[in-house]
């Protein structure tokens, strides 16, 4: 797992944020519609170029890398399963494509889908199983590409509220060592999830600090109704 360091600044969605992420360490990026969470994990994805700015991880400068040799996993609001391949193979196509043997990338992924208590759906088919299950899943095939960051963007939004709370405990173990940023505009998802909380305001900062202090003392107006449960 590697720190972030993340600078971006783009001028036509009046954006111009730094951001640092330790080793090991779960930022919650929260604010607004609009305020360009999604915009700064573009960035560091590598999927939008900023007009300026930096994306490092570990000692890495990530600036001229493409997306997919970054080391950094996406898990999107929506899974995104490959509809014609089991579970299993969902889950072991990152170890194959970087030229791990079929048996041993079924082994790792096995691994991960008991991670996330999703071992006994191997042998499905996306379609077989339900909405809950199949972010599950995602959150094995992110697991298996063995990334130094992950990003999640809203990997609740998509759920019925009465499963969320166990995909919550999931990936509460899954991010506990390793270096994340989730997007979220659910304050328990932060409390859970997350070590700091950093709010985006019109492209801005506006306030950061560990998960307690934002939650019992917000400052800014978004934390103030996060807090307050207005937010939906
Ligand atoms: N493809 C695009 N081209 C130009 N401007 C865009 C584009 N996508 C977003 N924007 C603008 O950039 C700003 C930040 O948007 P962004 O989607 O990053 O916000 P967000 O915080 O992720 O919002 P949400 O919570 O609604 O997902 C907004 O002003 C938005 O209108």
């Amino acid at each position: 797992m590697s720190s972030l360091h993340l600078r971006a600044v783009i001028v036509q969605r009046g954006i111009d944020v730094t951001l640092d992420v330790a080793a090991g360490e779960t930022v919650a990026l929260t604010g607004p519609n609009g305020a360009g969470k999604s915009s700064l994990l573009g960035v560091i994805s590598g999927l939008l170029r900023p007009d300026e700015g930096e994306v490092r991880l570990g000692d890495r400068i990530l600036d001229r890398t493409p997306p997919h040799a970054r080391g950094i996993a996406l898990l999107a609001q929506d899974p995104l399963l490959f509809p014609h391949l089991s579970v299993l193979a969902n889950v072991a196509f990152a170890p194959r494509a970087r030229g791990v043997p079929r048996r041993q990338a079924n082994e790792l992924a096995t691994r991960h889908l008991t991670e996330v208590g999703a071992e006994m759906l191997a042998g499905r088919r996306p379609t077989e199983i339900s909405g809950g299950q199949a972010q599950r899943v995602a959150v094995a095939r992110a697991l298996a590409a063995e990334p130094e960051l992950l990003l999640l963007d809203e990997p609740m939004a998509s759920l019925d509220v009465d499963v969320r709370p166990a995909l919550r405990q999931t990936l509460r173990t899954a991010l506990a060592d390793r270096t994340a940023v989730i997007v979220t505009h659910d304050a328990a998802d932060a409390r859970a999830l997350a070590d700091r909380v950093v709010v985006i305001e019109h492209g801005h900062i506006v306030e950061e600090g560990p998960t307690e202090q934002v939650l019992e003392h917000p400052q800014s107006g978004f934390a103030v109704r996060l807090v307050s449960g207005s937010i939906k």
